[in-house]
């Protein structure tokens, strides 16, 4: 992970992991932004930091590109400690993306976008090519878009060329800080939709910060909840959050509704039985072996039906009831009871 392996490279570079040990800063002030975190993000893997304001989510992130200096631990990208490399060559190799974007205002989309690479001393030629190719990936026009400054983009617009920047270079981790939370809703989940579909195609290494629980549901193949004092209470991937908090606190955060958005997580196939149980299976509706408890429960409601046919290429291989969906075993209450 050197600056010479990425001038030579074009795009597709791997991802890498990253290792936070014994993580902890405290600000000149005494604030004890964050605690002592240990946690591992795989290659490839998008991990949501999330909790209460003040909890030290961006703290986290700013150390791992060197913007803030950690009082304790160690940060590690493939193994390589981040405080033996130069910081400004660091930076370079991690992609960066904050709320409201933080376009210059008097370049344009193309040139924007060629930041890094133009830092990376790549020829004119290539920086044009790969901004364009870059622009096409976030839904953005390079022909009708390239040319135009940040001011002449609507807000959704600048967040994907701000996303188009970050991965520009091919870095091999992506930190993302609220990238979605200044636009509405509506875009919001559009952009939040869009990024799922790039991440499949690009598979960085992300860690994405967030306020929203069903943004990090959506987003995140694991989930680490915060508490005031940079603590975490739980490191988990989004179903096991939802199904089994780790402590009152961190049932509470994920919300009351956690039940629907456990759906939402939870696929198909984990509350399907045989087919032989169910009549008139042409009459009933169907939902794909891929889709989700949530997507089974939004057919059952749309159809008022209570059970659905699950299909996999077409072919029904199970059903599910509605009763089924409520009945999913939660091994909390297990617990407990
Ligand atoms: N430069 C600083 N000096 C002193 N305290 C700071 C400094 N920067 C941040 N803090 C404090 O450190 C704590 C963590 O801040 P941080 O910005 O990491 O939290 P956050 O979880 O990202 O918050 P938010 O969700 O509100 O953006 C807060 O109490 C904040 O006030």
């Amino acid at each position: 992970m050197d600056a010479t392996a990425i001038k030579d490279s074009g795009a597709g570079r791997s991802a890498a992991s990253i290792t936070l040990a014994n993580l902890g800063k405290v600000y000149p002030d005494g604030t004890v932004a964050v605690g002592d975190i240990s946690l591992e993000v795989p290659a490839g893997e998008l991990v949501v930091l999330i909790g209460p304001s003040g909890c030290g989510k961006s703290t986290v992130l700013r150390m791992i590109n060197r913007l803030i200096e950690p009082s304790k631990g160690r940060i590690l990208i493939d193994g390589r400690d981040v405080a033996a490399q130069d910081p400004v060559e660091l930076r370079r190799q991690i992609g960066y993306v904050i709320q409201n974007v933080g376009l210059f205002p008097h370049q344009t989309i193309r040139t924007n976008v060629g930041t890094v690479p133009r830092l990376l001393g790549w020829d004119r030629k290539r920086i044009r090519s790969r901004a364009d190719e870059l622009l096409d990936l976030v839904g953005l026009d390079p022909a009708r878009h390239g040319g135009r400054y940040p001011h002449e983009l609507s807000g959704g617009q600048r967040q994907r060329v701000g996303v188009a920047r970050a991965l520009a270079a091919d870095p091999v981790v992506l930190l993302m800080d609220e990238p979605f939370s200044a636009v509405d809703p509506i875009v919001r989940s559009r952009l939040q939709e869009e990024f799922l579909r790039l991440q499949a195609t690009v598979r960085k290494t992300i860690v994405l910060v967030t306020h929203d629980i069903d943004e990090a549901v959506r987003l995140g193949d694991r989930i680490a909840v915060l508490a005031e004092g940079g603590l975490l209470l739980q490191y988990a991937p989004p179903a096991e959050l939802l199904s089994r908090p780790a402590s009152p606190a961190v049932r509470e955060f994920v919300g009351a509704d956690r039940g629907i958005r456990r759906l939402a997580v939870t696929p198909v196939r984990d509350a399907m039985r045989p087919i032989g149980h169910v009549e008139e299976i042409s009459r009933l509706p169907t939902v794909d072996l891929s889709g989700t408890l949530h997507d089974a429960l939004a057919v059952m409601l749309t159809s008022d039906s209570l059970n659905v046919i699950v299909v996999e290429d077409g072919t029904p291989v199970g059903a599910v009831s509605r009763s089924a969906l409520f009945d999913m075993p939660n091994e909390e209450a297990t617990a407990i009871a």
